[in-house]
């Protein structure tokens, strides 16, 4: 049995913790929310994110830092990227011995556009941890925290604790692979959130499945493009974290990059949907941290990244970028990569 603490009381963090518990381990959530926090210890629910659904008694939240982090095993980060970086500055002090540190957010650092390895790495003392994993793939929490088969992948540079990972979630419904290449895994999930976003302003304008197909064949083209200059390796964008991951995501209720696009698409307006969202949702973000960077290189084209771009931050029309879309100059197929 391992010692866990589980940063969050999210729905990805109370899906893993799940996951967790039914894998014998020993888990303790840590959160800021007070009501999520006595939901879970007094009721066994976490009905913020999940009506009708009893938790596990040995499921507890904590909004100690302290008592959460007391001789772990494991910390596994399930908050949004915007506040990885901070938590960790507090969840310094209290790590006295060596823990694997298990990151589950996709994007990018707010202030430094790191991505989440680097940023762990970037704030804990690395002679306390060991190599940083990323537990990364199409995994919705609705999903997960009700049992369905799901597949994920636990991405280090180290395979020995990416392996050891493996060990530690997988079981009869959650079947997790290993994998060595952090850069390609790690773009590949932030960059589906921005084609899931666009994904769902094409279902808020009435558009239908051949568009969705191509949608993520050409974001899926996009993600390698981008992917690749970055350092990431093709065969990883056709896995879990590349292609598995847009599929779901560009495709589900459950994502909130998908519903935020619908809202958008449905209102044609940007601007008001940013400034009253508060949903996690870090497509909005990253498609920022995305478009600025790729202006670096100038022989990769990233067409619908720039228009989701132009709906989001510059207040253009979702048709009238789809329209310019359409109209580029004809092209082959394989040029893609
Ligand atoms: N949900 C999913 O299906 C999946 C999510 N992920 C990733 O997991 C990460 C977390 O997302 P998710 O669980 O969905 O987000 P949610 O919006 O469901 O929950 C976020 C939780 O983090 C809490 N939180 C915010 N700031 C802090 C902080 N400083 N310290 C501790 N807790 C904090 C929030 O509290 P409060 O409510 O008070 O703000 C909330 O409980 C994201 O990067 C996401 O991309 C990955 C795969 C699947
Ligand atoms: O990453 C996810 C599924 O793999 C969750 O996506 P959303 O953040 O869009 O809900």
């Amino acid at each position: 049995m391992s010692k866990i603490a589980v940063l969050g009381t999210g729905s990805w963090a109370t899906a893993l913790s799940r996951v967790l518990i039914d894998n014998q381990n020993q888990i303790i959530m840590y959160g800021i929310d007070q009501n999520q926090i006595d939901d879970i210890n007094v009721n066994h629910q976490n009905s913020a994110f999940f009506e009708d659904i009893i938790l596990e008694n040995e499921i507890k939240a904590t909004n100690n830092l302290e008592e959460a982090l007391r001789d772990i095993d494991y910390l596994l980060i399930t908050i949004p990227t915007q506040f990885v970086k901070e938590t960790l500055q507090q969840v310094k002090p209290f790590i006295k011995k060596r823990v694997t540190v298990i990151n589950a957010a996709k994007g990018f650092d707010l202030g430094t556009n790191m991505r989440m390895s680097d940023t762990i790495r970037s704030v804990l003392d690395e002679n306390l941890i060991n190599p940083v994993v990323s537990l990364i793939g199409p995994s919705h929490a609705e999903e997960v925290v009700i049992r369905m088969l799901t597949t994920i992948c636990a991405v280090s540079l180290d395979e020995k604790v990416a392996h050891d990972v493996q060990k530690l979630f997988s079981n009869d419904y959650f079947r997790v692979y290993r994998l060595t290449d952090e850069v390609g895994a790690e773009y590949g999930v932030a960059i589906k959130n921005v084609i899931a976003v666009a994904a769902g302003v094409l279902c808020g304008l009435g558009y239908g499945d051949n568009t969705k197909a191509a949608l993520i064949t050409r974001g899926l083209a996009e993600m390698i493009r981008y992917g690749m200059k970055k350092g990431g390796k093709l065969e990883t964008y056709t896995g879990l974290t590349g292609v598995g991951d847009l599929i779901v995501t560009c495709s589900s209720v459950h994502s909130r990059n998908f519903q935020a696009g619908l809202e958008i698409g449905k209102t044609n307006d940007a601007r008001t949907f940013m400034k009253n969202n508060k949903k996690t949702c870090e497509g909005i973000r990253t498609c920022q941290v995305i478009y600025e960077d790729a202006k670096k290189y100038d022989d990769i084209e990233l067409p619908i990244i720039n228009a989701i771009y132009n709906v989001l931050y510059n207040n253009h029309e979702p048709k009238r970028e789809i329209q310019q879309l359409m109209k580029r100059e004809l092209k082959i197929e394989g040029e893609r990569y």
